[in-house]
């Protein structure tokens, strides 16, 4: 059973309820889940107050550091641990949690514990009116409890990603990891306990989201500010619950990311780049990238060769190191791509590759498995390609001149992500700086320096999270103006 962990404690919820947690490589079980109950919830928020009023408040910066340095390297030191844990919960390439997943979850406590050690604050001298000297400082303090609500595709990247920066701040916080995957979440209470984080400083509670501990979480009022990465429409949902408490929100939703291919750029960087921006995490990252388009001259080579890359993907079990595919996270999400893959031929989509299921070994048909798929034919306008369909997938689309990419580009309620692939300097810094977005990569794709400001605009949400940034959301600032 993967429990709850309240307080220091694993613990089962009180209502007795448990779901279940499946393997989307096979579609068997993994464990049972416990649900937290409201009560749950409740005993959560406050372990986590009484730890910052208690021995997590009473630490002195160097101390706190000190500890999130301990919690990154015990995530080193069990990495294996949390590989398997993860690689259970996602069916993701055991290469892929090893290289991208678990690594991050260390990196991110050890960026804002650097972070808060060596980012000033201001201050500023003037005089009063009655011409005395004035000296004005800003002090940062914790805002207080955070709740983490955090997805499914990069479990512990993502979670950790709010509680590094939260807990670096000063603040305590209670994690509703998905319900698709529970387990890393449940994992790091054992190194929060083994490093001696205090009891109540971190908390995870299961469930789902309306009418469970979801809605619980961002619902109760000993919540000081909430922290969301997931579906737009669920992010609607979560700020209209804080709007009750006036609660801080930081929003990282959903996205259509366009990448951009000039006809001067290097093949092998933009086939390389595409590959992993279309198809990596079976195309399960928010960054990810699902509208390309292509200077008409090298429409056909490119076509042909992000084809070409995708057929040579190989679905399979994540610790078989053939394996560069892994399932979608469920059944129902894969009903929702396959929806996406019968609307495309509909919409006069060709399916240059892919468009199926592929033919996996007897042992994984029950798997969430989808064909790497490659789509021309489709309008700029068409509903695969405007709509986020968190597949493997993606809508070719050719264009004759910059102006004409980047209103396409730009024209969608999105502003996540964006690559540019052009060997062009001067274009490249011009067309980055008009795309409407968070995040632009040029020549290359999720490539991330942990202190620069990373979130999106429009539907894709709301601040930025991020060195600095991150400062930004996880403290108050308060003035102080002293007259001599
Ligand atoms: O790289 C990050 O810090 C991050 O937040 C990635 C988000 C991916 C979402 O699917």
């Amino acid at each position: 059973m993967i429990l709850n962990f309240i307080n220091g404690q694993y613990r089962q919820g009180r209502g007795g309820r448990s779901f279940s947690d499946m393997n989307p490589v096979d579609g068997s079980l993994i464990a049972q889940v416990s649900e937290a109950t409201r009560e749950d919830v409740d005993d959560a928020v406050n372990a986590a107050r009484d730890a910052l009023a208690g021995p997590w408040g009473a630490l002195k910066l160097s101390q706190r550091c000190d500890l999130l340095y301990a919690v990154a390297a015990e995530i080193d030191r069990r990495a294996e641990d949390f590989v398997a844990a993860e690689v259970a919960d996602t069916g993701k390439p055991r290469s892929l949690a090893s290289h991208l997943d678990i690594p991050r979850g260390a990196a991110n406590f050890r960026v804002f514990a650097d972070a808060v050690r060596n980012v000033a604050t201001e201050t500023f001298t003037s005089h009063a009116p009655d011409g005395e000297p004035t000296l004005n400082y800003a002090l940062r303090r914790p805002k207080g409890v955070v709740a983490v609500i955090c997805p499914w595709n990069l479990p512990l990247l993502l979670m950790t990603w709010k509680v590094g920066p939260a807990l670096a701040c000063g603040n305590t916080v209670v994690v509703k990891p998905s319900e698709e995957t529970p387990a890393t979440a449940a994992l790091l209470g054992e190194v929060m306990n083994s490093v001696g984080i205090p009891k109540g400083v971190y908390n995870v509670v299961h469930g789902f989201g309306p009418e469970s501990a979801g809605e619980f979480l961002t619902t109760h009022p000993g919540v000081d500010a909430i922290t969301f990465t997931g579906e737009t429409r669920t992010g609607a949902a979560i700020i209209r619950a804080s709007a009750a408490g006036i609660k801080p929100v930081s929003m990282e939703l959903g996205g259509k990311n366009p990448a951009v291919v000039f006809d001067d750029a290097d093949l092998d960087a933009t086939i390389a780049g595409l590959t992993r921006s279309v198809f990596e995490n079976s195309g399960q990252v928010c960054l990810g990238t699902e509208r390309v388009y292509v200077q008409r001259r090298i429409f056909d080579a490119v076509v042909q060769r992000l084809a070409s890359a995708a057929a040579r993907l190989r679905p399979g079990r994540p610790e078989d190191p053939a394996t560069t595919l892994g399932p979608l996270i469920s059944a129902e999400h894969q009903r929702k791509v396959l929806d996406y893959f019968a609307l495309a031929k509909a919409e006069g989509a060709t399916a240059v590759c892919g468009g199926g299921v592929p033919d996996v070994s007897h042992e994984l048909k029950a798997g969430a498995w989808v064909e790497p798929t490659v789509w021309t034919g489709v309008a700029h306008e068409s509903r695969v390609a405007r709509e986020e369909i968190f597949g493997p997938c993606c809508a070719v689309i050719p264009f004759e001149t910059e102006a004409e990419a980047l209103r396409m580009a730009n024209d969608t309620p999105y502003g996540l992500a964006a690559s540019v692939y052009t060997s062009d300097v001067a274009r490249a810094h011009r067309f980055a700086g008009a795309l409407r977005v968070g995040v632009v990569w040029v020549n290359s794709w999720f490539v991330r320096d942990l202190r620069t400001p990373f979130g999106g605009s429009g539907a894709s949400g709301i601040g930025r999270e991020g060195g600095v940034h991150s400062l930004e959301f996880y403290t108050e600032l308060s003035n102080v103006c002293i007259k001599f």
